[in-house]
């Protein structure tokens, strides 16, 4: 019998928050590194100790399950990579939650009828390759990463995956999972919505388009004392009045379409050569497709128009809008009424592996409120009741479908 330890989410985020921890309380904690290994490691054996069959794939997916009467997969979880320097609930809320919304089922009701898995997928952020959501896309079959994509330290993903999950397999069997019939999510808003509206949860209801590029602009480095400022092609210069501008496109769009470059480097990077190449990458989401693409295609112009310096643009990354499961979410708002919570439905401006596993099953997600709309920060946080009130749901939920 399955031994009931009285757990509460906030516990087991703050132990999950140790691995790759950081001083300002925040947390780095990049796909593969040894935080992660560390991390998944202990997310899995914890979860063995609560009597579920672990394994891990050969992304690194962490899987934990309480077999079923049958063998028709319901599937709930999240990611444990983060940003730099983030926060303690993105990704790894959902993990912690799924395990114990799980747990407590099992031990409550028994056996369910059908299989229950949480997921821990390796990475969603995009933070140290650039790619994202390759645990999930792995998971549903939707295609792999290209393996000599290389981190900014030279570093294969190929080579750091195989070197994380080697140290995996020591402890945990290495299989492949079958695809779930349904999949549930739940996260923090990352955003300020449910906190202005006074609201404990909310029902996601759709998840953004979003793409990411990243542009090179190549010039020519010089000295900076003896060219004459007509006879330079400075790309940090070009750079700067590329991001001015399509800033302004962006404002012109406005809200909610949204534009973030967020890393800049330049090469050589000395204060006396003028810079022969810069490098910037582009993140930009709207709900709906066609404006993302519009700006796509006014930015593919300005960066080809970016003389006397040269431009590339490489998209690489591309998740269309995913639309939940109608069934779904109109069964989490009524568990809601039903349990008497206030609840909003919203669409997601953050990406989610939901929107992965949307293109092969049924999908739902629900969000606890961000305090202060604050996330991807170590600022981050959401108070101990209303994280409580998710795993309530989720768990009430899965309940729902797996009993
Ligand atoms: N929930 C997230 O923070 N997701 C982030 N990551 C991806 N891959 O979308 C993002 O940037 O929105
Ligand atoms: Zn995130
Ligand atoms: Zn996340």
């Amino acid at each position: 019998m399955t031994q009931v330890v009285e757990q509460t989410a906030i516990q087991l985020l703050t132990e999950l928050g140790q691995f790759g921890g950081l001083a300002n309380g925040g947390v780095t904690r990049l796909v593969y590194d040894q935080a992660w290994v560390d991390a998944m490691t202990y997310t899995l054996k914890t979860a063995a100790a609560q009597g579920m069959q672990v394994h891990i794939d050969a992304m690194g997916n962490g899987f934990m399950t309480y077999p079923g009467v049958d063998q028709t997969v319901i599937a709930a979880g999240s990611h444990i990579d983060t940003v730099q320097q983030g926060g303690i609930y993105d990704g790894a809320y959902g993990v912690v939650a799924a395990k114990l919304a799980m747990t407590q089922l099992v031990a409550e009701f028994g056996q369910p009828k059908h299989t229950m898995t949480a997921v821990a997928f390796s990475e969603e952020e995009g933070s140290r390759f650039p790619v994202s959501f390759s645990g999930s896309r792995h998971y549903a079959q939707v295609g792999d990463v290209a393996p000599d994509l290389k981190d900014a330290q030279g570093i294969s993903f190929d080579t750091a995956r195989r070197q994380a999950v080697a140290q995996l397999t020591g402890n945990f069997p290495l299989a492949e999972q079958p695809l779930p019939k349904e999949w549930l999510e739940l996260h923090i808003e990352q955003g300020p919505v449910l906190e202005e509206a006074g609201y404990p949860l909310g029902v996601v209801s759709a998840i953004c388009e979003q793409k990411r590029f990243t542009i090179t602009l190549t010039g020519q480095a010089n000295h900076a004392g003896t060219t004459p400022q007509h006879l330079r092609r400075d790309a940090l210069k070009a750079a700067a009045r590329l991001i001015v501008q399509l800033d302004d496109l962006a404002q012109k769009i406005g809200e909610p379409f949204v534009f973030t470059v967020g890393e800049i480097s330049v090469t050589p990077g000395s204060s006396n050569v003028i810079p022969g190449q810069a490098v910037f990458s582009v993140d930009i989401r709207h709900p709906q497709k066609t404006v993302v693409d519009e700006f796509e295609a006014k930015m593919r112009q300005m960066v080809a128009d970016s003389a006397p310096v040269s431009g590339t643009v490489d998209c690489w990354m591309d998740s269309r809008p995913a639309v939940m499961d109608p069934r779904l979410v109109r069964q989490f708002e009524s568990l809601l009424t039903q349990q008497g919570y206030q609840y909003l439905t919203l669409p997601s401006g953050a990406g989610h592996d939901t929107q992965i596993m949307n293109l092969k099953v049924p999908t739902a997600m629900l969000f606890v409120p961000s305090r202060g709309g604050i996330s991807h920060a170590p600022a981050e946080y959401t108070a101990p009741a209303a994280l409580e009130a998710g795993v309530a749901m989720l768990k009430a939920q899965l309940y729902h479908e797996c009993y």
